[in-house]
Order: structure tokens, then sequence, then C-alpha cells
């Protein structure tokens, strides 16, 4: 069998090797694109559909609710249906005599906007066919919100249109002051960090010299491990704010052996506490790597070094006396991203100003904020309601049959918002958490019907699970006179059932309370049941975790490759760390890191790419010289199967090294014999002990540091000096 025999390996200037295309340094796969608008709409032209003849309502004046076809042109009034007194702008009009404002519906461009009048409203283009959601509800053209004649609030930023807003608004609109306002902004539901673990300690070389005790053997103890980053679920934290202040987080080395046999201490891991529901990820591949939705659960990010192994750890049989020793290995370090899912227990859902807040503060002791403008809330707010029967007892995550629950009230979604609008993705993921919707109709608005259906088709389009989920639907404002006209008369309820998937519909009052707590019954009954069933607590299943078999095979994948005549390029996971851990100091670490490279195939991979004597392998910019030669020991260790009678990291493995003997020659064949007569070992006890890196460490350094423990100091039994111990020497 060929085998790579490496020389004394020397440093690559780094400028002239090329980079090679492979596995394990190759470019890294960017994310997967998020999804973007004109992608849905895409996906909507494929699910085209013919109208359902359902769609009744299409016609929408209230500039703040969703339109279910081309908005009609009501006149140039205040007499909105909404109960808004505030800067919102009359809805648009295109009809009568006087200038009119009418705001440009791009397919989510966000103009702003313009004046028209009539003739500009037949160069207008035709209204845009209306798209289905799988279940065959309509999705329209999306219709900018309005938010004082000329403001739209698509294709901006909330931070702009909250601006504007609270320019716009009366002090006593805008409860809070500048600086608690721009607190709603601290909240946070994503982070990208990096995590690093802590490096292994470097193994020592060492021989065991006391007075009377010839022989000593190997003495040199082996680092200690790298510490882990771990990230550990806490229910008490709501936000991912404290990332944006602290991005990196360390775990600490292990400590370094010592002489004496002293290994050094391990690093202490690093914990971060994350919110219950954060959604782990790897920055570069988007992968899934764990979902923190149970209290306490917690997930390694980073794995810390593996010590390097001192000289007592590489002694066998064979190699009674090992010179040689490993570097610490390098802790992993990694970017990764953190969403936020919110765990509740319903989720109150609906467009701009629908009284979501007002809800959520009747029905809890949370303090939303509530103003007759949209985007009052932009911040996902959080409420537990006691059980409605005085029970108590816990809330989400608590008892299953506790009739407390958890509430959020997420911020209005636009349409649009399943792609993106009005960072509706960010909204919606929150209610992927939730076991039941709570779906809040504006009874006021022009058409509360389509607003329903619209926020209908943007969870369906965002999630399809989230159309399955429980709901209930509330008709708000029911304390409006001609609200509780519509209501009493019949029409209004009889449509919204029509378009319902269920019955459960409430006509209620966040302002007054009327009908609150008959719907809260019927909301805690359903949280209940779900809650029994286990059902939304849609824990993303991790695709895979780290050191999995998988990942595992992935690290022993090695790439060989030509990159000049006569030069060869290994690369791969393992063989970049066993290279990285090899300590070149030692004649013997040159051969054991050979035998790895060996054990992963990586000499049978040369051959194969027609590698010679003398050519030039190249790993990790360190430079060997190839000889094909037949070599007793891999020729054996690999009789069976390319692992036999060596260990993975390619030390002679004494439980299966075949019995006649084949391999033994090899291990001790050069200075094996008498090592321990060497000039180096002479010295007496008491005596400073080499480091392995030339450096000295005095007697009772260890201990001083804390980094190693020696109970029996000085008592040590050496297993070379065992009665049963086969002499050393060659064989
Ligand atoms: N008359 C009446 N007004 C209500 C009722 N519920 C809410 N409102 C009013 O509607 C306006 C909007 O209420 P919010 O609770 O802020 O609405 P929201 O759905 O949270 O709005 P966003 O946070 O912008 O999504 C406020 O002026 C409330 O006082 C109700 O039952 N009756
Ligand atoms: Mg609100």
């Amino acid at each position: 069998m060929a085998a790579f025999v490496g020389s004394a390996p020397t440093r690559v200037p780094a400028a002239p090797l090329p980079v090679a295309v492979c596995g394990a340094r190759g470019v890294p796969a960017g994310a997967p694109a998020a999804p973007s608008v004109a992608a849905a709409g895409e996906w909507c032209a494929r699910r085209r559909r013919p109208p359902p003849s359902t769609l009744r309502h299409s016609q929408c004046h209230n500039p703040l609710s969703f339109s279910r076809g081309q908005p009609s042109s009501p006149p140039l009034s205040s007499s909105s249906s909404s109960s808004s007194s505030l800067p919102l702008s009359p809805p648009p009009s295109t009809g009568g005599g006087g200038a009119t404002l009418r705001a440009a519906a791009t397919g989510g461009g966000g103009g702003a906007a313009t004046a028209a009048t009539g003739d500009e409203e037949e160069d207008s283009p035709p209204p845009p066919e209306p798209s289905f959601t799988p279940s065959g509800r309509a999705i329209t053209a999306p219709r900018p919100v309005v938010l004082d004649g000329s403001d739209d609030v698509r294709g901006r930023t909330r931070m702009e249109v909250f601006r504007d807003r609270r320019a716009a608004a009366s002090p006593e609109d805008v409860p809070t002051g500048g600086r608690e306002a721009a607190n709603d902004w601290l909240f946070a539901d994503v982070a990208k960090i990096n995590v690093t673990a802590g490096d292994g300690g470097n193994g020592v070389m060492a021989f065991r010299r006391e007075k009377g005790v010839p022989k000593g053997g190997p003495f040199g103890g082996s680092g200690g491990s790298g510490g882990h980053v771990l990230l550990v679920a806490d229910k008490g934290l709501n936000t991912l704010a404290r990332f944006r202040g602290r991005v990196h987080f360390r775990a600490s080395p292990g400590n370094n052996g010592l002489g004496k046999g002293k290994h050094g201490a391990g690093g202490a891991d690093a914990t971060v506490p994350v919110p219950l529901g954060t959604v782990v990820r790897d920055a570069t591949s988007g992968r899934v790597v764990a979902d923190l939705s149970e209290p306490g659960s917690s997930v390694r990010v980073a794995r810390g070094g593996r010590g390097g192994r001192g000289n007592m750890a590489f002694k066998t049989d064979r190699n009674r006396a090992p010179r040689m020793c490993e570097r610490g290995e390098a802790g992993v370090s990694r970017w990764v991203k953190l969403e936020l899912k919110l765990v509740a227990d319903a989720g109150l859902v609906g467009v701009p100003n629908a009284g979501k807040s007002t809800m959520l503060s009747r029905v809890s002791a949370a303090t939303p904020k509530i103003a007759n403008y949209p985007f009052t809330t932009v911040v996902p707010q959080l409420g537990v309601v006691d059980g409605y029967d005085g029970e108590g007892g816990d809330a989400a995550g608590g008892s299953s049959t506790s009739r407390s629950m958890v509430l959020v009230d997420i911020p209005g979604l636009l349409e649009g918002a399943h792609a993106g609008v009005g960072m509706g993705t960010a909204f919606l993921r929150h209610i992927e958490r939730c076991r039941a919707i709570v779906h809040v109709v504006d009874g006021s608005a022009a058409d509360p019907v389509g607003d329903y259906e619209a926020i209908c088709a943007e969870l369906e389009l965002f999630n399809p699970r989230l159309a399955t989920k429980p709901s209930v639907v509330l008709l708000n404002k029911m304390d409006l006179p001609h609200v509780r006209a519509a209501w009493e008369e019949g029409s209004l309820r009889d449509a919204l059932l029509a378009v319902m998937p269920h019955r459960r519909l409430a006509a209620v009052s966040a302002v007054s309370g009327a009908g609150v707590q008959k719907m809260l019954h019927r909301l805690t009954d359903l949280v209940v049941d779900a809650r029994a069933k286990d059902d939304g607590g849609e824990v993303i299943a991790p695709a895979e975790y780290e050191d999995s078999d998988e990942e595992e095979l992935a690290a022993r994948k090695v790439t060989v490759q030509v990159v000049a005549p006569g030069v060869f390029d290994v690369r791969g996971p393992k063989v970049d760390r066993a290279a990285a851990m090899t300590n070149w100091d030692y004649v013997e670490a040159v051969d054991r890191f050979q035998r790895v490279l060996e054990a992963l195939g990586v000499n049978r991979k040369l051959k194969a790419a027609g590698a010679s004597d003398g050519d030039t392998i190249v790993v990790m910019e360190r430079e060997f010289t190839y000889y094909a030669r037949d070599n007793i020991y891999s020729a054996a260790a690999f009789a069976d199967g390319y692992t036999d009678g060596f260990t993975e990291e390619g030390d002679v493995d004494d439980s299966r090294r075949p019995a006649d003997g084949l391999a033994l020659e090899y291990s001790l064949d050069d200075d094996g014999e008498d090592e321990e007569d060497d000039d180096d070992l002479a010295y007496e006890e008491g005596d400073d002990v080499g480091d392995g890196e030339g450096g000295e460490l005095s007697k009772g350094e260890g201990e001083a540091k804390g980094q190693a423990s020696d109970p029996d100091d000085g008592l040590i039994i050496i297993d070379v000096d065992a009665p049963d111990a086969p002499p050393m020497g060659k064989k």
C-alpha cells in the first residue's frame, strides 16, 4: 500500500496557493433569500382562480381598511365610517369637481399619494385581477394606508411612519414622552450574535525524574478542554434586546497541562440566557440549530476545543516513552441568528386601529398604548388574563387545565404582510406559537368583512397552518350606535358568518366591556382544549444538531486538489483539525499526523490523483514531501477497513491490534529503547519540568494557579514500573 510520508514541515508562503473550491473552505452558501413581495405575487399568480361567489364586499371606503377590489370613490367628506377624529385624512375621492387625493395603488411600491382629476382617473390602469389564497380567499392588489392625505405607509419604515404620526398627532394623542416612545423600539425579536468557544489547553511532554526512580516514564499532562457556549431558554426574558448591546460571547479556554502528570483544568462554559421561544439558526446556512421553547432547554452552539494530550496519554505497550504532545484544539467560533417567537395562548390580530390594544388592556393588566391612529402598537405586547372564574394559576407554560392565559397583541397588519409589508412577517411570526387566534374586527370600518377576510388571507399566506388554528372573531366597537344598529339589523352578522369557517363570533365593546366576559369564557375553553391537544407550540424540528452523524461524515470529508504540477492541496475539517493540533516540534507527532491522513483516506486519494515521490503536499499551509512506499503498519492497520488497528485519531489501538504483531515493528522503531536514559531525563526530583514548548514551569506552579489537581503528589505509581509491564525496548 502506498503511504504518504512527510518531511519536516515548512511554512508555505501565503501568496502563491490558489484557493481550491472544496467543501471545507469554499465560500459558504448564503442564507436562503427572504420571501419578497414579487415572489409572493408570482405565487399568487400561479394560484389564480376564478372569484368565488362570496366576494360581495367589493367596496371599501375606509382608508385604514383593506380593500377587496379596486376601491370605489366616495365624495370627499369627513363622513369616514370610522369613529376617527384624529389626523386621518378623509377617504379618497375621484368624483365631483373639487381637487381630490388618490393614493397610488402600486403593488408594494410605496408611491406617495398624488393629486388626480377626473380625466386622470380615466387614464389610470385597470384594476388588477385578484389572486387567491390556497383556500380560495381573494387577495387584491395592496392598497396604501393613508395617514394624512399625502402620506403612504407602504415602502416606508415603521419608524418613519411613527415619526410622522407623532408629528401630526396632538400632544394628548401621544400620551407618552419621547424617551418612552423610543423605548418601544427596544423590543427586539431578532438578533445575530457571535459565539466563540474556548480553545483547548496544550498538552505537555515531560518525563518523570525523581531520585531513586530511574526511567520514570512519560509524565506530561494533557491540556483542559475549552468551555462551550450554550444558549439556555429563560422564562424571565421577553425580548432579545440585550443582544443589541452585546454581540460577542466567549467561553474560557482550557488550561495547559503541566509536568508531574498534571492535567490542565477545563475552561468554564459560557451560558447565554435567551427568551423562551427562541429559534436558533446558523447564520451562514440558515439551518435551524434549535428551537428553545421549553423552560430550561439549552443548546450548545459552539463546542470548546479539545485539550491537547500530553505525552502520558500516548504511552502504549509499544511506545513506553513517547516524545510528543498535542496542541489544544481551537474552539468553534460562529455566528448564529436568534429569532424570537413569543409563546402565548392567543394572539390578537386585526387591521390597524381595530381595537386590539384596547381589548388587551380591558382583559389583562397590560397597559399598551391606545390611540386613534394606525400603528399605535409597534411591538407585540403580552398580557396575562386571570382565569375568568377566579381559578387563577399559571398562564402559558403552566398547568394545561389552568384557565389563565397569556394574550399577545400583535401590531396592526397590512395587506401584503405575509410578504413583509409593514414588517408583517416580523409580527406574523409571533402568531405561529399561539394556540388560538382572536380576530379583532372594527365594526365601525367601512368593510369589516373585507378586513377580516384580508387578515385571514395574510395569515394563511404566511403559514397555511395558521388557517387551521382555532379562532374567535370579535366584532368590536359595539358601543357605537351605528355599529350596534348594523349588528342588530343582522346583515353584518350574517355577512361575517358567511365567510367564517366557524360560528365563534362575538359582538363586543373593548371600551365599555360589553360582551367581553362571555367572549373570554369561550376563548378560554378553546385555549384549554388546544393545550390538552398540545396544539400551538409549533416547535421547529431542528434539521440537525451539531455532532450528528451527518456532521461527522462531513467532517471526515477530504478533498485533494492539484493546484500546480506536483503540488497537491489537501483539505477537510478533520485533516485541518489534526494539522492544527499537531505539535510539529516532535517527530512522533508528525508520524502520528501521517496516520491520521491514512485513516482519513488521504493517501488513497493522493495516489488516485497521481501523486508520486517527491511531490509537494500542502495541508493547512504546511508543506510535506510525498513518498509512495509500502507502509508496514498502515498495511496491517487498514487491512480490514482503514481504521482497524488504529484509533480514529491515528494512535495505535491496543485493543484491536492484530495478534500476530504485524503492526508492532513500527512504534518503537527509532528511539524506543532505553529512552529514559537520555540526558534530558537526568534531573532530580524538584527540578523544573519542561512544558513541552520550550518554556519552564517551576514546581508547584500548577497548584498555585489552581490549574491541576495532584492529590498524591510524589506518590504516583507509574504504569511503566508495574510488575506486569513488559520490558521496554524494541520487540
Ligand atoms: N368606541 C369605541 N372605540 C374603540 C373601541 N375599541 C377601541 N376603540 C378605539 O379605537 C382606537 C384604536 O384603538 P387601539 O386599541 O389603539 O387599536 P389597535 O388595533 O391596537 O391599533 P394598532 O395598534 O394601530 O394596530 C382608539 O381610539 C380606541 O379608543 C370600542 O370598543 N369602542
Ligand atoms: Mg394597538
